[in-house]
């Protein structure tokens, strides 16, 4: 291995998340994937279930077999259900690999809250204390001095890139904030369950986990770092009849008369730099199919002089910015290298 040459394995490969990892490397001038990883279809092509990967990969899907996989990659993606991948990180960081983990395992400081709103018992404390955050455009520093990244979840992606600059800088009241955030049917896995039917989700809309989502705690403990004291939340998720996309529409108090342009200054500021947070002028707010397929996160603002609120819109495409390319980004900052590189897509549109 050289600074400019590393093997990746993505365990959890027949996933959504983990395809979407392999076809997101594919465009990477430095990470060969060397190791595919299926518990369940080992030994298969991996072409098989997935005849899109037909002319990429034309190797078997390897065991879940830690000194295997050892001997093969360098860095290995975790794509895997939360309480597996508590179980698997262990190993992996054991046999010196850097481990980036895309559950929901290693992101809660405190285990009382991982038990309470993931129903399971949490990981062992002292890795989730060495697991690094990979909120990239706010933790990205950290990111790059760890070998062990808890991505981030979806849903908080969207919401607290959205949320982060106004609640740092004071703008907003952090304990009014209200998110109302909708996600595609990807978002919930590639597993059957029955909300996921096309006959219940075609041409339905639906409300799920309110007051109950498990992303709450996750953003409610990065939004009170940035507050600086303890922050609760409002967040509610609804399920649409669209494949991929999440859209967080946010509402708050804000703590002086503030125009919309001065949002968009104060965002365009705290983002500059970082190519996949595009935030828009003033008066003009994004769509989902914006950032389809891509590691972008668009943001718009709307003040509302009326009720002295701020309203915020932001989105992602769930699989990417909320998964594998925020993923990736978090691989391109932990080996120091451009933070976009494998990532630089247009949008898919229409
Ligand atoms: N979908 C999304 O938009 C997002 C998902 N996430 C998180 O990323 C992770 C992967 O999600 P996603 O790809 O959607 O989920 P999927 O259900 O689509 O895939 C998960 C994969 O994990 C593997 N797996 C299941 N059980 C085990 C086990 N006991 N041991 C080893 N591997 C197992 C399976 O692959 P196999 O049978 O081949 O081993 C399965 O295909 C989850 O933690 C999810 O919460 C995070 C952000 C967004
Ligand atoms: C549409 C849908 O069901 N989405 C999932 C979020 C998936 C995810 O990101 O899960 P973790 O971050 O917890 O790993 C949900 O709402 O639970």
């Amino acid at each position: 291995m050289n600074a400019k040459s590393i093997r990746a394995a993505i365990v959890g490969s027949t996933g959504y998340g983990g395809v979407e990892l392999i076809r997101l490397l594919q465009s990477h001038p430095y990470v060969t994937v060397t190791s595919v990883i299926s518990s369940s279809s080992a030994g298969a092509p991996i072409a098989e279930g997935f005849p899109h990967l037909t002319e990429i990969r034309t190797d078997l899907l390897d065991g879940l077999d830690v000194e295997l996989i050892r001997g093969k990659a360098d860095v290995v993606f975790l794509a895997t259900p939360h309480g597996v991948s508590m179980k698997l990180a262990p190993q992996f960081l054991d046999a010196g690999l850097k481990v980036i983990d895309l559950s929901g395992d290693f992101r809660l400081k405190s285990g009382e809250v991982y038990q309470q709103w993931y129903k399971h018992e949490p990981a062992d404390p002292a890795l989730v204390e060495r697991a690094v955050y990979g909120l990239s455009e706010v933790y990205g520093d950290l990111v790059k001095q760890t070998d062990f990244v808890s991505n981030p979840g979806c849903f908080t992606t969207t919401s607290l890139l959205g949320l982060y600059p106004a609640v740092k800088a004071g703008w907003i009241d952090p304990n009014s904030i209200i998110i109302d955030a909708k996600s595609g049917v990807s978002g919930a896995g590639r597993g059957l369950n029955l909300s996921a039917h096309y006959s219940e989700i075609n041409e339905n809309f639906k409300a799920y986990k309110i007051n109950r989502h498990q992303h709450t705690p996750e953003i409610e403990q990065v939004l009170s770092e940035a507050a600086g004291r303890p922050v609760v939340t409002t967040f509610t998720t609804h399920l649409v009849p669209m494949t991929r996309g999440i859209m967080a529409t946010m509402y708050a108090t804000l703590t002086e008369k503030r125009s919309d342009a001065e949002l968009v200054e104060l965002y365009r500021q705290f983002y500059e730099g970082r190519k996949f947070v595009r935030v828009r002028p003033a008066g003009h707010w994004p769509a989902t199919k914006e950032v389809y397929g891509t590691n972008y996160c668009d943001i718009g603002f709307s003040v509302d002089e009326r009720t002295g609120r701020l309203t915020i819109v932001s989105v992602t495409d769930n699989l990417v910015k909320g998964a594998a390319g925020q993923a990736i980004q978090n691989l391109n900052l932990l080996m120091d290298w451009d933070e976009t590189l494998g990532l630089q897509f247009t949008p898919v549109y229409p």
